[in-house]
């Protein structure tokens, strides 16, 4: 069973790779931001909640996301391996996901990071939200809350992650599939 971590900053294209490698590895894809907008759309009283947060480019509180993470994993008892996109977010989500896999005889075998930079990835989200319909890709406000929001609590994940000896880079600039490559080599290797 391998269990991934797709990292990086907003726009880095975890997303579009994550779509190519879960077919590949056959890993069970759960975006946090993906089902946040599943609920909004379906005015659940979670997608109500974290609208509230999302809207403005801040993060939606740990508690809610961590048990939201969990019940998905739950629902998937028979899957092969999962491909986590959008979290963790904080230390406090990595630890209670560390704390949750090892509860079932599992754990994390690596995190691997689109890296990109700042300035390249605020145009690709301005560019993605003249057509994906986000709000919280609409505002060059917004957009860079989310990298402040990045910068602060996601980032120091990268040092969680290295102390483990799990955290692999790639470059996150060139065609998707030249980083689906990059991608596979990495996980080809674990
Ligand atoms: N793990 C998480 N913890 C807290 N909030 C989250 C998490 N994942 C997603 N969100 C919320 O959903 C928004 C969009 O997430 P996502 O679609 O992964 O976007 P992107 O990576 O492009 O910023 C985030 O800005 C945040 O408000």
């Amino acid at each position: 069973m391998i269990n991934i971590v797709l990292f990086g900053k907003p726009g880095a294209g975890k997303g579009t790779q994550a779509e190519f490698l879960k077919g590949k590895y056959n890993l069970t894809h759960l975006s946090t931001g993906d089902i946040f907008r599943f609920n909004i759309k379906n005015e659940t009283e979670l997608g109500k909640l974290a609208k509230t947060y999302m809207d403005k480019g801040d993060l939606v509180p740990d508690e809610v996301t961590i048990q939201m993470l969990q019940s998905e994993v739950d629902a998937n008892p028979d899957s092969a391996g999962f491909l986590f996109d959008g979290f963790p977010r904080t230390i406090a989500q990595a630890g209670a996901l560390d704390r949750f896999l090892e509860s079932k005889g599992q754990q994390i075998t690596a995190t691997v990071a689109l890296e990109a930079d700042d300035e390249i990835l605020v145009q690709r989200l301005l560019e993605r939200g003249k057509t994906s319909g986000r709000p919280d890709d609409q505002d060059e406000e917004k957009i860079r809350n989310r990298y402040q929001e990045y910068n602060e609590k996601t980032a120091p994940l990268m040092g969680y992650y290295k102390e483990q000896g799990k955290f692999y880079a790639v470059d996150g600039i060139g065609s998707i599939a030249e980083i689906t490559e990059r991608l596979s080599a990495v996980i080809d290797n674990l």
